[in-house]
């Protein structure tokens, strides 16, 4: 196989993400299969597996750190639901000055570990005019804008190891997971603010003007954050089935006369609201898939 130009943006070797996950394998008994990435402020998903092994990332060899209010920086294995899972209770930020390969890096981890099937869980504000502080929704489709400034973290180097050179994502959101989210939802009760739609990543860490909250809804953008999209799009591309869920914890901002300021200590708070409310549906959509 032809080596990476040395000026390839793809840092890491496949050997690097092995290592990596060789280490976890051997520090844990746990076999997950499923893979949950907390949003902010929803970490609290972890603290639902029993029998758990906890590794602050700064104990993992190559892994990066997170720096987020709300991100506590550490990987859960553990059960749920007599199932073996993985729970990144910390994520990280493009905006944290990480490159987007370095921002996706445990997600191939992940697909060496042998895991199968990632929850990808996000804050997110609303645009769609009907969608309501803490609604849910079900990711359907994104949109990549920092893909479309070059940003896409399959760039460089294609290791044929992880995946094709050019993946498909119009598939993306796996359609059975979607079903059986929604089918979930309604019997836990959350039918009544579950939503489906679109999640559009921005870099970050700015809040969106008026004018770009209004450009991103005449795209059909339902919501908007600055995550998500680039662990979603290296999970695709090695075959990982993906189910997102987006926890709606502010209204964005589109009128001019709106004393309404987006922060993130609005976001936090939403998301102590639902907390047990996206608990029980994820516990239980572990049971069911
Ligand atoms: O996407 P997560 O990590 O849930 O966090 C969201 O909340 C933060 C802004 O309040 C940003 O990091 C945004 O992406
Ligand atoms: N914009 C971008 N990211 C966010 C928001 C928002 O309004 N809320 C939570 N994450």
């Amino acid at each position: 196989m032809e080596a990476a130009p040395s000026t390839s943006p793809c840092r890491y070797s496949y050997e690097e993400y092995k290592e990596t996950a060789d280490w976890l394998l051997a520090h844990t008994k746990q076999r997950p299969k499923i893979a949950i990435i907390c949003g902010s402020g929803l970490g609290g998903l972890a603290d639902l597996l029993g029998d758990k092994a906890v590794f602050p990332y700064e104990d993992i060899p190559r892994f990066p750190t997170s720096t987020v209010p709300g991100h506590a920086g550490q990987l859960v294995f553990g059960s749920l639901q007599g199932r073996d899972c993985v729970c990144m209770q910390g994520r990280f930020h493009f905006y944290e000055g990480y490159d987007i390969h370095t921002v996706t890096y445990p997600v191939r981890v992940f697909y060496l570990l042998g895991v199968e099937t990632v929850i990808v869980t996000n804050a997110a504000g609303g645009l769609n005019g009907s969608y309501n502080v803490g609604d849910i929704m079900i990711l359907k489709d994104h949109i990549n804008m920092p893909g479309f400034a070059g940003q896409n973290p399959l760039c460089g180097h294609n290791d044929i190891r992880f995946g094709e050179r050019f993946p498909c994502m119009s598939d993306a959101y796996d359609r059975d997971l979607r079903a059986v989210a929604r089918q979930t939802a309604e019997e836990q009760g959350c039918g009544g603010f579950l939503q489906e739609g679109v999640y559009c990543m921005l870099a970050g860490p700015s809040y969106e003007t008026i004018a770009e909250c209004k450009l991103l809804q005449m795209l059909g953008a339902d919501c908007v954050g600055m995550s998500t999209v680039p662990e979603v799009v290296v999970a695709r591309h090695c075959g990982l089935r993906v189910l997102g869920l987006s926890l709606v914890t502010n209204k964005v901002v589109t009128d001019y006369d709106s004393a309404e300021k987006a922060n993130h200590e609005e976001v936090l708070r939403t998301t102590q609201r639902r907390t047990q409310d996206l608990e029980r549906l994820v516990s239980q959509l572990i049971a069911n898939i």
